[in-house]
């Protein structure tokens, strides 16, 4: 780590939600303040799911999270520890010996139910206290509600996972987001169904959304293109494997785009994961979800 000064929002930050936002605004406010680098602190993987052994599916991968931090708050460097390597340091040294040392932090900024070090004993006063002590600036950021809610992963978990996705986009601040690289399908769409698709996995332990049709955008190569997508196990298609997939025909494009990184954003559920009774039957049902996407797009030029 360079020994450059630091301004460090504190947390998981799985989803980024408006919360968060509230610690990434400051931060950044501070950051031009005090003339430091924007940075923001995030573990390689849930410490809910690492103490209590539980699958805990997030909203985001890593790397998600690294992007919309910094595309949407302005972040400058996210410091992705390793949970495992830090879950035994007690409260004090995180922040003497870690946030201090090494990193050089000269602000910090957290929630008011920020919680850290081994046990969980750090808690927002006793940051504050220390960080007085120390000749650290540190803002503790009451919590952010939206109709009498207060936002929270968790709860945002709940409405990706129940497929609420314009509910979730307003919890969030932004639409919930995949990025993979495309894999190869098994070609019916565009030989039978008249329907090319780009293919996406979900990888574990991304949460995977409510199974059924979504009015998505997809960007790829800089460019955003509005696209239908399917997200589940494909009923109609006999030799399905039960494995998940993210399935998107794109609006008004050609092109192959294998193997490229794309990403992929989620607006509004249409309907759910059906087994048709023919091919010919799902490719005119995809045809009216088709015209559905473009109408909600329409509907809404900002999105
Ligand atoms: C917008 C959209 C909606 C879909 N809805 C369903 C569905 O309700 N039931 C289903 O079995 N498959 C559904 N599919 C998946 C198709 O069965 C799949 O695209 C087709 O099998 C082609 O797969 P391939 O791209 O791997 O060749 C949908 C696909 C898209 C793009
Ligand atoms: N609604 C909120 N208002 C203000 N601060 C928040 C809010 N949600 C989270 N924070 C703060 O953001 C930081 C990161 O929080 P964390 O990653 O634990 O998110 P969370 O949404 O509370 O997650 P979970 O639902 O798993 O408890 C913490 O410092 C936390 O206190």
């Amino acid at each position: 780590m360079s020994n450059i000064r630091r301004v460090i929002a504190l947390g998981f930050f799985d989803g980024v939600h408006k919360g968060h936002g509230a610690l990434l605004s400051a931060v950044t406010r501070r950051a031009k303040e005090l003339d430091a680098a924007a940075c923001a602190f995030t573990f390689d993987r849930s410490p809910t799911a690492a103490i209590t052994g539980q699958v805990v599916p997030l909203l985001s991968s890593v790397e998600d999270r690294v992007w919309l931090m910094r595309s949407c708050y302005g972040i400058q460097e996210v410091i992705v520890s390793s949970f495992d390597g830090m879950m035994r340091m007690d409260w004090q040294d995180f922040i003497t010996e870690y946030l201090v040392k090494q990193l050089n932090v000269v602000h910090v900024v957290a929630g008011h139910d920020f919680h850290f070090g081994y046990m969980g004993k750090g808690n927002p006063q006793r940051l504050k206290e220390t960080c007085e002590k120390l000749g650290v600036g540190c803002d503790i950021i009451g919590k952010v509600e939206q109709e009498g809610i207060t936002i929270s992963s968790t709860y945002i978990r709940t409405l990706v996972a129940q497929g609420e996705m314009e509910r979730a986009v307003d919890f969030l601040g932004h639409p919930h987001v995949l990025t993979n690289r495309v894999t190869h399908g098994k070609k019916i769409g565009s030989s039978s169904l008249g329907f090319p698709t780009v293919n996406l996995r979900i990888p574990s332990p991304v949460i995977v959304p409510a199974f059924g049709v979504y009015a998505t955008r997809v960007v790829v190569d800089g460019e955003s293109h509005m696209a239908v997508t399917n997200v589940g196990v494909r009923p109609t298609v006999s030799d399905n494997d039960g494995r998940v997939t993210v399935e998107g025909f794109i609006l008004d494009f050609s092109g192959d785009l294998y193997g490229k990184e794309l990403r992929m954003e989620f607006y509004r559920y249409l309907r759910g994961e059906r087994k048709f009774p023919s091919l010919q039957a799902l490719a005119e049902e995809i045809g009216r979800n088709a015209q559905q996407t473009r109408d909600f797009f329409a509907a809404h030029p900002q999105m």
